[in-house]
């Protein structure tokens, strides 16, 4: 078939239009060649402008005053220097020349000689859970290449792996916790124990990625921590798990830490909190640092079954209500805090129905903290009397809309002896010090992501609030001020926590008098609130 010739015009001008482009290109190359070192140095003006907006914003703010005060002496200086201007204007562009000039993007640096062995031997030991006789095609083999498995790495200053990109065959029952517990385990032992190692298992992608955690700080001193009331921090976590972070007083700086924040209240979903550990391990300091928190907004009761008198220190304090080391003391101020929180129900329905917001008596935040609790249950039953674990039954079962938070610590040897009402309600869980695979879960509900370090400094654990993710847990240090083994900075932090203590001197009748007297208006209140529903 004849084909018929394009219109003229066409087919001349897509030659001029070709022509015209390549004339556009050679001088946009042309102005770039002129133009380049006025492209550099405004790149280097702009790179060393937001290095200096940086620099600004990270300056605390009582420094920026003599920062501000420097950079106008100097600008004067130069000003007045003969030249002064010239030299600036020219050293500001040489500066802004050698920031604005291109870097090249580092190349990938190739594992030396002991690193691949060290992958190599990794990839060794992973071989026999990594492969199957049926498999025509392994990834793992013996004498394999590992870098079909490992396609990325990272190593530290010393040699040792931080981090582990490792790719396993699909048919790996990775839904297993035990099939998982064992490529754990042997990478842990592999790459060098004594660190803390975190596993990601992506079984979408059959891969597993291993990050060596840093340790977490252990010198972060008791402070007023920015934060909303009901609001607690138990402590601080890796910046991975938590997208939060706490400005932190350090010395005489301020860094961010991301805590571990567990809200109580009306809206909390874990209104009350159990925390495990060993002997020692520092559940009394963690519940001291509850208190602190607690007493900023609300009223605390303490019964402390250790008899250690740990915590003295709050004795008599505005809005410590009783400091109790003994059997009748802690029966009697349980009491009082279950017919409390009954009272506080009754006013908060009355309200309800009468279509008034809830009575500003219902309102303020009580906290009871136990401290070893299961030691009364022991001596109750030689004495006859009541478990006082029986008495928290009605503030852990309706606490949450009475404004009533209940904190149990003990021991895990004393585990038994907890009341079913305390395992159920508290959702919120801490387990600090050393602890078996098997004691982690059975508190936390779920395994760590996390190997166990061999060493735990005190206040180290994990948290888990209801059935969100197992973090890793700092506690704050919060000493007993009265301890001779506190260090005087970790004294003063206490102590400047600490509210006033307005009651007379005589600490433990005033406490105990105060629970007499707000028992007896509470009970007053209880039966008013009876006597106004009967009729
Ligand atoms: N978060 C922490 N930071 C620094 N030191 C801590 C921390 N927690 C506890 N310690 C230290 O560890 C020691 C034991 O702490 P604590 O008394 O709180 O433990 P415990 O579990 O209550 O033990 P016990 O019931 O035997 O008293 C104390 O000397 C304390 O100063």
């Amino acid at each position: 078939m004849a084909r018929r010739p394009l219109p003229r015009i066409l087919s001349t001008g897509s030659a001029q239009i070709a022509r015209s482009r390549e004339l556009a290109r050679t001088a946009a190359d042309s102005a770039t060649d002129v133009l380049h070192p006025l492209i550099t140095i405004t790149r280097g003006l702009r790179r060393l402008a937001s290095a200096g907006r940086r620099r600004w914003a990270e300056t605390p703010k009582d420094r920026r005053g003599p920062l501000l005060f420097l950079v106008a002496s100097v600008v004067l200086v130069v000003a007045l220097v003969p030249y002064g201007p010239l030299l600036a204007v020219i050293s500001l562009m040489a500066a802004a020349a050698w920031h604005g000039r291109e870097r090249k993007s580092p190349e990938p640096e190739e594992p030396d000689e002991s690193q691949t062995q060290r992958l190599q031997s990794l990839y060794e030991a992973l071989v026999p859970y990594f492969s199957a006789a049926e498999d025509p095609d392994p990834l793992y083999t013996h004498g394999g290449e590992w870098e079909k498995a490992f396609p990325a790495y990272d190593f530290d200053a010393t040699g040792r792996i931080t981090h582990l990109l490792v790719r396993y065959p699909a048919y790996f029952t990775d839904g297993e916790a035990e099939s998982r517990a064992r490529i754990e385990q042997l990478l842990h032992a592999k790459s060098g124990r004594g660190r803390e190692y975190h596993f990601t298992w992506d079984e979408e992608g059959n891969e597993l990625t291993v990050t060596v955690l840093a340790p977490l700080p252990t010198d972060i001193a008791a402070q007023r921590f920015v934060t909303a009331p009901g609001e607690t921090v138990l402590g601080f976590t890796d910046p991975t798990q938590v997208q939060r972070t706490l400005p932190l007083g350090h010395g005489d700086g301020q860094r961010d830490v991301p805590p571990v924040v567990w809200r109580t209240g009306i809206r909390s979903t874990e209104p009350h909190l159990l925390v495990m550990g060993q002997p020692g391990s520092g559940t009394s300091t963690l519940l001291r640092s509850i208190a602190l928190q607690a007493l900023q907004y609300g009223d605390v009761v303490i019964v402390e079954g250790g008899g250690t008198g740990e915590y003295a220190c709050l004795t008599g304090r505005d809005g410590v209500l009783a400091v109790e080391c003994g059997l009748a003391g802690a029966l009697a101020s349980l009491e009082w805090a279950a017919t409390e929180t009954e009272r506080r129900l009754i006013a908060v329905n009355h309200a309800r129905q009468a279509g008034r917001p809830a009575p500003d008596d219902t309102k303020r935040p009580l906290w009871v903290l136990l401290d070893r609790p299961t030691a009364f249950t022991h001596l109750a039953a030689a004495d006859g009397r009541k478990d006082p674990q029986s008495l928290l039954q009605v503030p852990l079962r309706h606490g949450r809309a009475a404004n009533v938070t209940v904190v149990v610590a003990d021991q895990f040897d004393s585990a038994e002896a907890l009341s079913d009402p305390v395992r159920q309600h508290t959702r919120a869980r801490v387990v600090l010090g050393p602890a078996t695979a098997e004691q982690l879960e059975a508190v936390l509900g779920a395994p760590p992501h996390t190997t166990p370090v061999a060493q735990v400094p005190p206040g180290r654990g994990y948290a888990r609030l209801g059935t969100g993710p197992v973090h890793r847990l700092q506690v704050p240090a919060t000493p007993d001020p009265y301890d001779d083994a506190t260090s005087e900075a970790d004294r003063q932090a206490v102590l400047a926590l600490l509210p006033e203590r307005t009651t007379p001197a005589d600490g433990e009748t005033v406490p105990s008098d105060a629970v007499g007297s707000e028992t007896v208006t509470s009970e007053a209140v209880t039966s008013e609130a009876v006597v106004a529903e009967a009729p």
